[in-house]
């Protein structure tokens, strides 16, 4: 039996896992990063903190697993979406890499829509000019760092500079090139007349493969740094969320997963490219040959538990390393027992602005309702809640397009708490289903691995011979319609407020 390698460039750190033939793990490993805020808003990373933290969890999962390098059949790699990373012609980082959660591009977007045209922009790449995506963030170096741009070689994507330190080439695949503002999404290459209207020269992009194509072998340096056989097979990978979907089978029509990572996804299969002329949900390219994703993105989902935990939790943090349990996992539990709707408290998740479905960087967050009463665990159960009702909006937005599908996957670090999985199926009124494996966008990749090396014949049968359900959790009637009275509430929060964040967003900053 062979091996597979699935590598995750996730936000809070990067995840690698070592599958054999049938999903089994058979070692995994961690390392996480810091993220910076420069500016309120802003979100930036080193992209040599991936590298290291690849190099690192590569080695130990080899090393702990006891197997051989060379029994290695193949490599994935899978990664937040969005991200600018910048080389020079040597291949070196000229900036931190601006990420998809930043927001400092709101007027490089409206340059793109003129310059393109709103109508014609939607109908070639499937979406509107967002934020997060990586066309603003190249505008936005050009305009105000002319001296990093005019360095500039190379633009690549997160997992795709890992790509390209593990084998030496400039490539990227279509899933997460898709999230790039420059993709022709139904012919599935860079589209030319976007290029041409942004004056982005093609060359300094990476060449462009399927999500299971080989895109090059390891080097010897790579071998070296990361313990893996030189001349290793790497496919093309995908975007983290299009990476989980092949991870949980999400690869058939009528399948949808729901993401807590950092950020909260919703993302449902498609046999045609569906558009949500709104922008509230993207259109994507799936990691699956000729088929094609509807999802949203909620930006601030685990990232807002992980601030609060961060910011008010740090006794229990403590005491949840002392007596070696996951930290997480111990604020449940606090929280298990508090009332649905915190006690009448409404907590809104925009810590970074809001992408799906409100398309605004200046939104954030909200504690609606507080009273003396509460304690900082209703705070804290406040902030599931919000996030989940978050979910819940992109969730309509979905079922509004007629996007067809009758269960929710769960996956995400977030999707490991039963608590948050409650919350999930009686606010959404649908099961939520985990499987046994929980490796989601690992695991996607390495089956995109195992696809490139010849171990399945295509993603679908990679996908049944590792992937099998192992809890449900169906909504209970009464939460349900707990619950629907707060997302009323919720629901209006956004709007009550649209112009107040606006003039935050105006005052300048004194800086005492
Ligand atoms: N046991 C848990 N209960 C609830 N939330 C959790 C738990 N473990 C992790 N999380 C959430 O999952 C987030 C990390 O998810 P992960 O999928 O690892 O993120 P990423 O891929 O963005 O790096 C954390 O920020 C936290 O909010
Ligand atoms: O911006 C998006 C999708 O459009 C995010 O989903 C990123 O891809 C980051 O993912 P995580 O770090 O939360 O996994």
């Amino acid at each position: 039996m062979g091996y597979l390698i699935g590598i995750d460039v996730g936000t809070s750190g990067t995840k690698t896992v070592l599958f054999d033939e049938s999903g089994a793990v058979k070692a995994s490993a961690t390392a996480e990063y810091p993220l910076y805020q420069p500016q309120n808003g802003w979100a930036e990373q080193e992209p040599r903190d991936w590298w290291n933290a690849v190099c690192e969890t590569v080695a130990q999962i080899i090393g702990t697993s006891g197997i051989q390098a060379k029994e290695i059949r193949g490599v994935g790699i899978s990664g937040q979406m969005h991200g600018l990373v910048m080389l020079t012609k040597e291949g070196e980082v000229i900036r931190n890499a601006i990420l998809w959660c930043d927001g400092r591009t709101s007027e490089e977007c409206e340059e793109i829509t003129q310059a393109v045209g709103k109508e014609r922009l939607i109908e070639i790449t499937a979406n509107p000019a967002v934020t997060g995506f990586t066309a603003g963030k190249i505008l936005w170096v050009r305009k105000h760092e002319p001296q990093n741009y005019e360095r500039c070689a190379h633009i690549l994507l997160p997992k795709d500079y890992i790509r390209y330190m593990l084998t030496g080439e400039y490539a990227t695949e279509v899933s997460d090139a898709s999230g790039m503002n420059m993709l022709d999404i139904t012919k599935r290459k860079w589209s030319e007349e976007i290029l041409d209207k942004l004056e982005i020269d093609s060359a300094i992009l990476g060449r462009m493969y399927e999500s299971c194509e080989i895109t090059g072998t390891v080097s010897e340096q790579a071998a070296r740094l990361t313990g893996l056989a030189p001349g290793t097979l790497v496919v093309g990978g995908a975007g983290d969320n299009a990476a989980a979907a092949v991870g949980t089978g999400v690869v058939r029509e009528g399948k949808a997963f729901t993401t807590i990572g950092t950020s909260g996804v919703i993302f449902a299969h498609s046999n045609r490219v569906t558009i949500d002329k709104a922008g509230r949900v993207h259109t994507f390219c799936a990691a699956v040959p000729d088929a094609w994703a509807v999802m949203s993105c909620t930006l601030a989902a685990g990232f807002s538990l992980k601030w609060y935990r961060d910011t008010f939790c740090t006794a229990e943090i403590e005491v949840a390393q002392g007596i070696g349990v996951d930290s997480y996992l111990l604020l449940n539990e606090q929280i298990a027992r508090l009332p649905i709707g915190s006690d009448k408290l409404v907590f809104a998740p925009y810590l970074m602005g809001e992408r799906s479905p409100l398309l605004d960087e200046n939104a954030r967050g909200v504690f609606f309702g507080l009273s003396a009463r509460h304690t900082k665990y209703h705070l804290l159960r406040a902030v599931m809640e919000g996030v989940t009702f978050s979910q819940r909006q992109c969730y309509d937005v979905l079922r509004e397009m007629g996007v067809p599908f009758t269960q929710m996957l769960a996956t995400g670090g977030g999707g490991k708490s039963p608590l948050w999985r409650q919350m999930l199926a009686d606010v959404y009124g649908c099961p939520v289903i985990t499987l046994k494996a929980q490796e989601g966008p690992a695991l996607g990749v390495a089956v995109l691995a195992g696809v490139g090396a010849g171990v399945y014949a295509s993603v679908e049968e990679g996908c049944e011979a590792v992937i099998q359900v192992d809890t449900e959790q169906r909504p209970d009637t009464a939460c349900s319609a707990e619950y629907e009275k707060y997302y009323r509430l919720y629901q209006k929060i956004y709007p009550a407020l649209k112009e107040q964040f606006q003039q935050l967003a105006e005052i300048e900053c004194e800086k005492i």
